[in-house]
């Protein structure tokens, strides 16, 4: 192996009483793309962001090139060529594609003005390697917030990339992307490596490792332990070395032992009734066209094709958060609210985001606040007194049973790490035991043996009665969990699957047929 490119040895930090890192390193080496894995609250991003300049570790070493590097700052690492792409997106919805691209890269200046045509160049330059695949799909001078998810994560990746970096973090940076542009990316990440960069790539999706990594580093409770060359191990060792002794396969719990898990507390918890059916007409909105379907009680039912063919948009329409133009809802029989988000968590709708930051909690608060809204949302509404107690065992068995990595239940919700915030979102929903439930990809960026364990909550709701609707980008998630799928296309259903058709490969077959120009 040549001189290592990067050294991390003997790397800590503490957050208060969190030890985040507790002797973590790794070490790559140019022309690698290097995987950085471990469990939600791992450290991972942590480590990261001490190449990155944005954390200073309390104690540890980075060497690159075989020098001592000294990053007190993202200036440091970006004069020693580092850049990163971080979960939590830093581009600034105000600003267009090219502002965001060059922002804090100090454009050239003529006569003491900006030279906007200069920065115009540069961030061409830089989504330039993006042009074949998103032609005339990126307007440089939109503003980045009219953008979709997957594109503003192009746009942070082009960020990156216009700082010509050495090595280059890409933190869940697959996270919010469709398949397509997953595709393109690792295309560019392919190129990045051929031309010498180190890319340091963190994900939970176990196949995209496989798929583009050349070794693998893992962290457990922020200690390495172990490097591994990806063509010499398989997906049971990984997962073997990222949770230890625990087995990764959570126990599937029946309805009864998940539903009494997540009531937790026996407080005030109405059983759904058996006969629980969901049946839409003819929803129609600006992204879907006419859709009709019926869902019953201890159902769940998948939502498949290519991403972005208004999957979450159904969700969304189900949720009051979209204008339906036509068309009707109803549930047991009674037509359910659409248009009003209040009214159909009060009709005991919940929907699981699959955009966190965006819509599904208050970063700033408690995470125990966090955990109890939805419920306490609906209890305060029905004039019962809340008491404090009560919602803190609850907020305590949903942190218990998602494993979720905290300090303390008072701790902001934005001091976790992104995967166990990720399942603070879906334990608020979950915990008020509703009757029907909206899951819009719901396990991003959630670690594996969380995601079981996610899995294993899903079917005991629908055990216990719930309407369940699972929209996923994770073909694997949907043959799990689905007992049908609707395959969605263009904003219409356009296939459905029975229990014994559903399979990865036939989520796949569907979905090209209905669009063969696209790639998957
Ligand atoms: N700013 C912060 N304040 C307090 N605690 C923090 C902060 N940032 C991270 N932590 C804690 O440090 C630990 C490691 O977090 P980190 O984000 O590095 O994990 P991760 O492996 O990237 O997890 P994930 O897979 O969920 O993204 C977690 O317990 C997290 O709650």
């Amino acid at each position: 192996m040549s001189t290592p490119l990067l050294e991390m040895s003997g790397v800590r930090k503490r957050y208060g009483g969190v030890q985040a890192l507790d002797g973590a390193g790794l070490t790559a080496v140019r022309g690698e793309v290097h995987a950085l894995l471990g469990p939600n609250g791992s450290g991972k991003s942590t480590l990261d962001k001490t190449l990155a300049g944005t954390v200073v570790p309390d104690e540890g070493t980075i060497r690159i090139d075989g020098a001592e590097a000294r990053i007190g700052g993202p200036r440091d690492a970006h004069a020693l060529g580092v850049a990163a792409v971080y979960q939590q997106l830093s581009i600034v919805g105000d600003l267009t594609v090219t502002q965001n691209v060059v922002l804090g890269l100090e454009p050239v200046r003529r006569l003491g003005f900006l030279d906007h045509r200069a920065a115009r160049d540069r961030a061409a330059a830089a989504l330039e390697r993006f042009a074949a695949a998103f032609a005339g799909r990126l307007p440089l001078d939109r503003p980045v917030g009219a953008l979709g998810p997957g594109e503003r994560q192009i746009v942070e990746v082009a960020k990156a990339l216009a700082r010509g970096p050495r090595i280059l973090v890409l933190d869940e940076a697959t996270a919010s992307l469709h398949k397509e542009q997953v595709e393109v990316l690792f295309d560019v990440v392919r190129e990045l490596r051929a031309d010498g960069v180190l890319v340091v790539f963190t994900s939970h999706r176990l196949d995209e490792v496989f798929a583009l990594c050349d070794r693998a580093t893992v962290l457990r409770n922020g200690r390495t332990v172990g490097t591994v060359e990806l063509a010499a191990t398989d997906e049971d060792e990984l997962v073997r070395l990222m949770v230890g002794d625990a087995p990764h396969q959570a126990p599937r719990a029946s309805g009864a032992t998940a539903a009494a898990a997540v009531a937790g507390d026996g407080a005030d918890r109405t059983l759904t009734p058996s006969s629980t059916t969901l049946e839409v007409r003819g929803l129609t909105t600006d992204r879907l066209r006419d859709v009709s379907f019926a869902v019953r009680a201890g159902e769940v039912l998948g939502l498949g094709g290519l991403q972005g063919q208004g999957q979450s948009e159904l969700l969304l329409a189900l949720f009051g958060g979209a204008h339906a133009t036509g068309g009707e809802a109803v549930l047991d029989g009674r037509p359910l609210p659409l248009g009003s988000p209040a009214k159909a968590a009060r009709a005991g709708v919940a929907l699981v985001p699959g955009d966190r930051g965006r819509q599904g909690m208050f970063a700033v608060r408690p995470i125990q606040e966090n955990l109890s809204l939805a419920s306490m949302h609906r209890r305060a509404t029905a004039k019962v007194a809340l008491r404090a107690g009560t919602e803190r065992a609850a907020a305590q068995t949903m942190v218990e049973r998602l494993r979720i990595k905290i300090g303390s239940l008072a701790d902001p919700v934005s001091t976790l790490s992104g995967g166990n915030q990720q399942k603070v979102v879906i334990g608020k929903w979950l915990l008020d035991r509703p009757r029907v439930v909206l899951l819009d990809d719901p396990t991003k960026g959630v670690d594996v043996s969380s995601k079981e364990e996610i899995y294993a909550i899903v079917r005991g709701l629908a055990a216990d009665g719930a309407v369940v609707i699972l929209n996923s980008s994770d073909n694997r998630e949907l043959t799990e969990l689905s007992d049908r799928v609707l395959v969605l296309f263009e904003g219409a259903v356009a296939e459905e699957l029975a229990a014994e058709a559903i399979s990865e490969s036939r989520l796949v077959s569907s979905a090209l047929r209905l669009a063969p120009g696209e790639k998957l």
